[in-house]
């Protein structure tokens, strides 16, 4: 029987077979979605391309409306087309596309039923990643920490896609808008792809520059305070270009 949307339309070839299988996806998608389908497949080509993530690895979400679209589970990012749009309701029910959604859903669909995230990003980012395996917060080792709400802190290690690790990675998210997840990644979110995007490429970045200053033998780097931390956190909200 085929599932419908709330507003009665066909959601995709799950529900319409015998028909040609590229129309029949396309069915149900809604132009706001297939921009957004455009976008998410860009940002996860751009976490390959970055050398964020490596082969399969990672997954990225967007929400329109309450459809979440998000990369399919094990799909190579340059495999992707327009007619493989892939969404789930807030409820983790599929309302769009074929092909199985992310093992990572868990986690989220946690990040926009308890936040206002409109992406979410998930890598497995070298230099970040070796950080997760040594400390359960980065130190203040750069004021960008203030970017992303405040010292980052890992998530303990559970196994991939569990309801445990999305539970641990919203404990190391609050008031952030990023975190580590032990052994495994980082986590980040935003208003926009760009912006979930943006706050993984600046995580990356610190965890390296924390991992090259406390490899010189015998120094240690100088780290931020807290009250230095909050004057940036401040100064932020009025950088770059008035709108
Ligand atoms: C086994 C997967 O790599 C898992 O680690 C997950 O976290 C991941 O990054 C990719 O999973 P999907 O292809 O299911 O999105």
């Amino acid at each position: 029987m085929a599932e419908q949307r709330g507003d009665g339309r066909g959601a995709g070839d799950v529900r319409d077979g015998g028909q040609d299988a590229g129309e029949s996806r396309r069915r149900g998608v809604r132009p706001e979605e297939a921009r957004a389908w455009e976008e998410l497949v860009t940002t996860a080509r751009r976490t390959v391309s970055d050398g964020l993530v490596v082969g399969t690895s990672g997954n990225v979400s967007v929400r329109v409306g309450d459809t979440v679209l998000v990369t399919p589970s094990g799909v190579p990012y340059d495999r992707l087309q327009p007619d493989d749009v892939t969404g789930v309701g807030l409820d983790g029910r599929q309302v769009l596309g074929a092909l199985v959604p992310t093992s990572e859903l868990p986690m989220h669909l946690a990040v926009y039923r308890t936040t206002g995230a409109r992406a979410v990003v998930h890598t497995h980012a070298v230099h970040a990643t070796a950080v997760s395996t040594l400390v359960s917060e980065l130190p203040l080792i750069h004021y960008m920490a203030a970017a992303l709400g405040g010292p980052v802190r890992v998530a303990p290690y559970a196994t991939y896609g569990t309801d445990e690790l999305a539970e641990n990675m919203l404990h190391a998210l609050a008031d952030r808008s990023g975190c580590l997840l032990q052994n495994h990644g980082t986590v980040t979110h935003g208003a926009s792809l760009d912006q979930a995007y943006d706050r993984t490429a600046q995580l990356e970045w610190m965890c390296r520059l924390w991992l090259t200053a406390t490899s010189v033998p015998g120094l240690s780097p100088s780290l931020l305070s807290g009250e230095q931390l909050a004057q940036v956190q401040e100064q932020l909200r009025g950088y770059g270009q008035r709108r």
